[in-house]
């Protein structure tokens, strides 16, 4: 960490954590990003992703008897498009859950780690044909940290042995196995910054609440989530990143300038994941999803921890918009009727997507300008493809009559989506309805309102949810528990005290 970086979580004597003024430091901006926004490049948001799919909320801490290996996430890619979201299991590693659950279909996809595989999941992705294995460049899924400084140590002992086999099944195999971190464009970080806070989660909480400081809790939020993630993704200790680097054959990151670049490559893309996921602030006794309809024969709702969860997974998604404004994201899952070994429980994705221009189109081929702007042949509703609508249409998965799908969607339904939505065989949605009955022209969402095929689950204050709801919820893996230990995932929980 850049010790005049003053954006970044410092600790003071006591280890506490010291919030430096948002004005100082630039995370609020006075000028909106002027322009065109800057656009993640596929390859960070996949390995976004993977870093945020390592956090997935789990029902049991994932301890493996006998099993050094740490938890990751992992993102299956074919053709440019995710085919899955993973994480590792109490019995599976994540690279292992992929290979469960594609088979054959993993030949020539690409896979983003949160952590270099240990060698019994690469040498199985090897012989799979995949086409290339990105991992980020901290400790390896068989932590090479733990224990180093005593050569007795039979765990590091295990990670140095899985290290080396590693590097020979790398330097024999034929996909590429590589760090995929993509520089970043220079205002993205803002540009991010400034959609996150203007977002529809924290507009609710803003229209909800006109006197509270809205920006104040993105902030503080913010603040919590860099020191978490940073403590999980990012090795503090230039030396010891560099041993780990060493250790995993990426002795080129260890000269100058290329590790200075490398870290702080790093840190802004953990920083850009910790703007994101303050989007949706953990606020868990007063904002959450919740439907004003009583529940009745539907499917109970998620678990508030894994809802947001997803829903930041769409706002990652978001981060890819073609369109000049607005970014929205989208992610389908579906609760399968059995545990498949995955960290994720029974849930799998059937697909995601974020509003862009038809597939190809190349820069400015389209109409950019939005219903304020007056002439109507020259606004981009009527060539741009929205965030459910991609979702829909790349997905990797056939929705199936007898299991509950749910779309998570970081703005309201409009009416264009709507129908397709009830028709595709939606069970349920996550989102926030700040548009909801809004006509801007172009663009409408009088609809959603009356969707009542598909149970809403709305961004709102906790008072204003329906009392059936209180009664029992599901755990990501579908057992029922009493709301008093929802607390108890294990993976997710905060780091900080
Ligand atoms: N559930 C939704 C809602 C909207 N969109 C996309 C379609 C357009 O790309 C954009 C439209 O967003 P707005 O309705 O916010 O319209 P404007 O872009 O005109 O913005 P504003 O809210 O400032 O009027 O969002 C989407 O993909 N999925």
């Amino acid at each position: 960490m850049a010790a005049s970086d003053s954006r970044w979580p410092c600790r003071d004597g006591e280890g506490n954590r010291s919030i430096p003024n948002v004005r100082e430091t630039g995370v609020q901006t006075d000028a909106k990003v002027q322009g065109q926004e800057p656009r993640l490049s596929k390859s960070n948001l996949f390995t976004l992703l993977s870093l945020w799919m390592e956090l997935f909320p789990k029902k049991e801490a994932c301890q493996r008897e006998n099993d050094p290996a740490g938890d990751s996430g992992l993102v299956v890619v074919h053709e440019h498009r995710v085919l899955g979201l993973h994480c590792s299991s109490v019995q599976l590693h994540a690279g292992q859950v992929a290979v469960v659950k594609h088979g054959p279909r993993l030949k020539g996809c690409d896979l983003y780690f949160s952590r270099k595989p240990c060698s019994t999941c690469l040498k199985m992705l090897i012989n799979a044909g995949v086409n290339r294995i990105s991992y980020w460049p901290g400790d390896a899924e068989i932590g090479l940290l733990s224990g180093r400084r005593d050569p007795a140590d039979s765990g590091h002992q295990e990670a140095l042995l899985d290290a080396t086999a590693a590097e020979r099944l790398k330097s024999n195999s034929r996909p590429h196995i590589c760090v995929l971190l993509q520089p970043l464009d220079s205002t993205m970080l803002q540009s991010v910054d400034q959609t996150s806070q203007t977002c529809d989660f924290l507009g609710k909480i803003a229209a909800d609440n006109p006197t509270l400081d809205v920006a104040d809790v993105f902030r503080k939020e913010w603040w919590n989530n860099s020191g978490d993630f940073l403590e999980k993704f990012f090795i503090n200790d230039e030396e010891q990143h560099m041993y780990v680097l060493n250790k995993m054959g990426l002795e080129n990151f260890c000269v100058e300038p290329n590790f200075s670049n490398l870290r702080q490559h790093m840190r802004n893309l953990i920083r850009i994941l910790a703007s994101v996921a303050a989007s949706v602030p953990v606020l868990q006794d007063e904002y959450g999803f919740f439907t004003r309809e009583p529940l009745g024969t539907g499917s109970p709702a998620l678990p508030q921890d894994v809802i947001r969860h997803c829903v930041i997974q769409a706002r990652l998604l978001a981060c890819r918009t073609e369109d000049p404004k607005v970014g929205v994201g989208a992610v389908i899952w579906a609760e399968g009727k059995q545990s498949q070994c995955d960290g994720t429980g029974r849930l799998y994705l059937v697909g995601c997507g974020y509003n862009a221009y038809p597939v190809g189109s190349q820069y400015a081929e389209y109409p950019q300008m939005d219903h304020k702007q007056k002439e109507r042949q020259n606004r981009k509703y009527r060539y741009i493809l929205h965030a459910e609508q991609n979702a829909l249409t790349f997905r990797s998965a056939e929705i199936k009559e007898d299991e509950n799908t749910m779309l998570f969607v970081t703005k309201c339904p409009c009416d264009e989506c709507v129908p397709l939505i009830g028709c595709a065989g939606i069970k349920q949605i996550y989102t926030t309805d700040l548009d909801s009955n809004k006509v801007k022209h172009d663009i409408s969402y009088l609809r959603f309102d009356k969707l009542n095929s598909v149970q809403r689950f709305i961004w709102q204050q906790k008072s204003a949810r329906h009392t059936s709801e209180q009664a029992a919820l599901p755990t990501a893996n579908g057992c029922m528990k009493r709301r008093d230990k929802e607390t108890h995932f294990q993976c997710n929980k905060r780091l900080r005290s």
